[in-house]
């Protein structure tokens, strides 16, 4: 079929998803397709505007850059017109009847059949263009690409159904025209004064133009009607150029639902101008919710850079460490040169600069928050941490000049409140050790009853000494880098040897002694029988309850992420566990003078101690068998 013939595609599957859900979850607040177009307008606009620098032919004698929005009650129509870079046939292919986004098709997965849910998965997912059909029944998109000569203009069709049609027209004008074809009902929108409402409600600091017909008085009617003059409608400049001051926080919260598409406030944002060796305009937000793909460590950053005003790039990673990429926002240099490229952006001294500044920016946003005597503040950390902690942990290994900082911010479950909410500081930990306590200590695991329930708690529930809860992923990572806070060092409570006996009393010491000596031989015979399958067998002060516990040398992986690796599919070095032993165990007690059974009791024992701390058994079908004996043996029924 020849390309100037209509023809008709169908969208991708998502889009399809998508489409629905979006109609019947913004039904409420139907009015944001308009930030939503104007949104895009805007950004085809700068895009204009950067290509131009190179390509000055790309303005065709038409360099006044704007956006115009226009209705028509007759034909119940609104169309949003910009003269930016506009598409050509494959673009209006590409980008109208797909999305692009990577984790889309997993974000759609999470839907569900409760609408609330799926109202707040809209929000963090962000609509744009498709927000349109919202109000409309029918979208016509007429536009040409900057450049491309005037038969190459394209026009799009959709009921936003199921397929769209593309054919070619000719355009003489560059840029878009997206024009609504107002659903049943929607007449509400079809006037001047209530167009130019939701504009400056909305986009009032879109540093472009956005032009309206005024409205005149007709005296041959008595009513107003449109006229032919033009008037802008917003205050078209660059909301983060302006003073503070003559900000308003609403304005603050539009701006960053312009630039984000989220459909939530932002959590929290910072507005400075930096003047010195390198001079900038930053506005950066934290969102109150985590995007869908947050976890996407190649995803790009959120930071939108313009040199002087002018649009540069969206997404400038280097502009943001990855531990932060969940700041959105835009940050506007007086130093860098208009032609900058990503690649001179990795290299350059003025980027490293605004990269550290930004940081410490966003460090000092959050810990005004997590500082703060005002409870609706401290609320807001809290929603920070949930949604975002995780990610800032990254930080601890990722950036060590502001290492102490972001450890300040770090928030753990701890045995203090008994609970699996992240929510106790390290400062809070210290302000509660206790005299004779030098370290830190945490507990890594799978989740937070195998935590709570594990062995190597036991001696630190009898002494009433606090221990942290990590079981997030990246915790083993992170504790790598987070060795000591405050000179007080950090220690896994199934790791080493602890210095418990520090914590003990002068009866517990001697008992300890005692022990050594009393199960000097019993220790011999159980490192024979378990042979390389431990470096070492040892009594220990650790347990209370239970007969044994496996230990990581203090230089070795801890348990926990030797397996976390393996599941990974990595190759772990084979480092061998310690097996300690409770002398005040009955079953262990009862080693001592066991004479047939004590390799059966010695290698169970072992087995157990593996199970117990969440490992899995080289032989778990000989563990069965051995214990089943065992039991048979204890109801008096022989065993083969
Ligand atoms: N007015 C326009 N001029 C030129 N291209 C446009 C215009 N509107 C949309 N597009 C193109 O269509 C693409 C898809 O738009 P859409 O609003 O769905 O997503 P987006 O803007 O890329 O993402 P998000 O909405 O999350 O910011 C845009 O990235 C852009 O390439």
């Amino acid at each position: 079929m020849a390309e100037s013939e209509k023809q008709t595609m169908g969208f991708q599957a998502e889009v399809k998803q998508l489409l629905q859900l979006m109609i019947h979850s913004l039904y409420s607040n139907k009015e944001i397709f308009l930030r939503e177009l104007i949104s895009n307008a805007s950004d085809a606009i700068d895009r204009l505007r950067y290509e131009a620098l190179d390509k000055p032919e790309l303005q065709e004698h038409d360099p006044d850059l704007k956006i115009r929005i226009s209705f028509s009650p007759e034909n119940r129509t609104i169309t949003i017109s910009d003269n930016g870079i506009g598409m050509s046939r494959d673009e209006a292919i590409a980008h109208l009847g797909t999305i692009a986004k990577s984790g889309t098709k997993e974000f759609l997965a999470r839907l569900s059949s409760d609408q609330k849910k799926n109202d707040a998965l809209i929000g963090q997912f962000g609509v744009g263009f498709y927000s349109g059909f919202i109000v409309a029944d029918k979208i016509t998109v007429e536009s040409r690409r900057a450049g491309l000569p005037a038969s190459e203009g394209i026009r799009w069709e959709s009921t936003g159904e199921g397929d769209f049609t593309v054919e070619k027209i000719d355009r003489a004008q560059r840029g878009t025209d997206i024009t609504l074809h107002l659903r049943e009902g929607e007449d509400d929108f079809l006037t001047n004064w209530r167009l130019k409402a939701i504009i400056r409600k909305y986009s009032d600091h879109v540093s472009l133009p956005i032009q309206m017909l005024k409205e005149e008085w007709d005296n041959e009617s008595k009513t107003m009607k449109t006229g032919t003059e033009l008037e802008t409608v917003n205050q078209a400049n660059a909301l983060w150029a302006r003073n503070k001051a003559d900000i308003t926080d609403e304005q603050y919260r539009e701006f960053y639902k312009h630039i984000t598409h989220d459909l939530n406030d932002p959590l929290s944002w910072t507005h400075n101008k930096v003047e010195g060796r390198t001079e900038y305009n930053q506005l950066l937000y934290i969102p109150k919710e985590a995007p869908f793909d947050l976890w996407d460590r190649n995803k790009r950053g959120g930071i939108k850079l313009y040199v002087k005003r002018v649009f540069i790039m969206d997404d400038a990673e280097q502009l943001m460490p990855v531990y932060l990429r969940f700041v959105r926002g835009v940050i506007d240099s007086n130093d860098l040169p208009l032609n900058v490229s990503r690649e001179i952006l990795q290299e350059s001294r003025d980027v490293k600069m605004i990269r550290e500044g930004s940081t410490r920016r966003v460090l000092t946003m959050l810990e005004e928050l997590a500082q703060s005597d005002d409870p609706a503040k401290k609320e807001l950390y809290t929603t920070f941490w949930n949604q975002f902690g995780q990610v800032l942990k990254e930080g601890v290994g990722e950036d060590p000049g502001n290492k102490e900082r972001i450890a300040k911010l770090l928030r753990f479950a701890s045995t203090h409140n008994d609970s699996d909410v992240q929510n106790v500081s390290l400062d809070d930990y210290i302000s509660r050790m206790k005299d004779s306590q030098v370290r830190i200590f945490y507990i890594t695991a799978e989740n937070y009853t195998a935590a709570k329930n594990s062995p190597h708690m036991e001696i630190f529930r009898k002494k009433g000494i606090e221990v942290l809860i990590l079981t997030d992923r990246v915790d083993e990572w992170m504790l790598s880098f987070l060795t000591e806070y405050n000179e007080k060092n950090l220690a896994s409570v199934a790791q080493g040897d602890l210095d418990l006996l520090k914590l003990a009393d002068e009866e517990e010491k001697k008992q300890n002694e005692e022990n050594q000596t009393d199960f000097k031989d019993t220790i011999e015979k159980m490192k024979t029988v378990l042979g390389k399958k431990v470096k070492d067998v040892r009594v220990t002060v650790r347990l209370t309850d239970s007969p044994t516990c496996l230990i990581a040398d203090e230089k070795d992986l801890s348990g926990n992420l030797q397996r976390m690796l393996k599941a990974a599919g990595q190759k772990v070095p084979n480092m061998k566990p310690i097996l300690e032993i409770n002398p005040n165990h009955p079953i262990v007690q009862s080693l001592k003078y066991e004479d047939k059974h004590f390799d059966d009791w010695t290698n169970l024992l072992f087995d157990q101690a593996v199970l117990a701390e969440g490992g899995a058994l080289a032989d778990p079908a000989a563990f069965v068998k051995l214990m089943n004996n065992m039991l048979l043996d204890s109801v008096g029924k022989k065993s083969d």
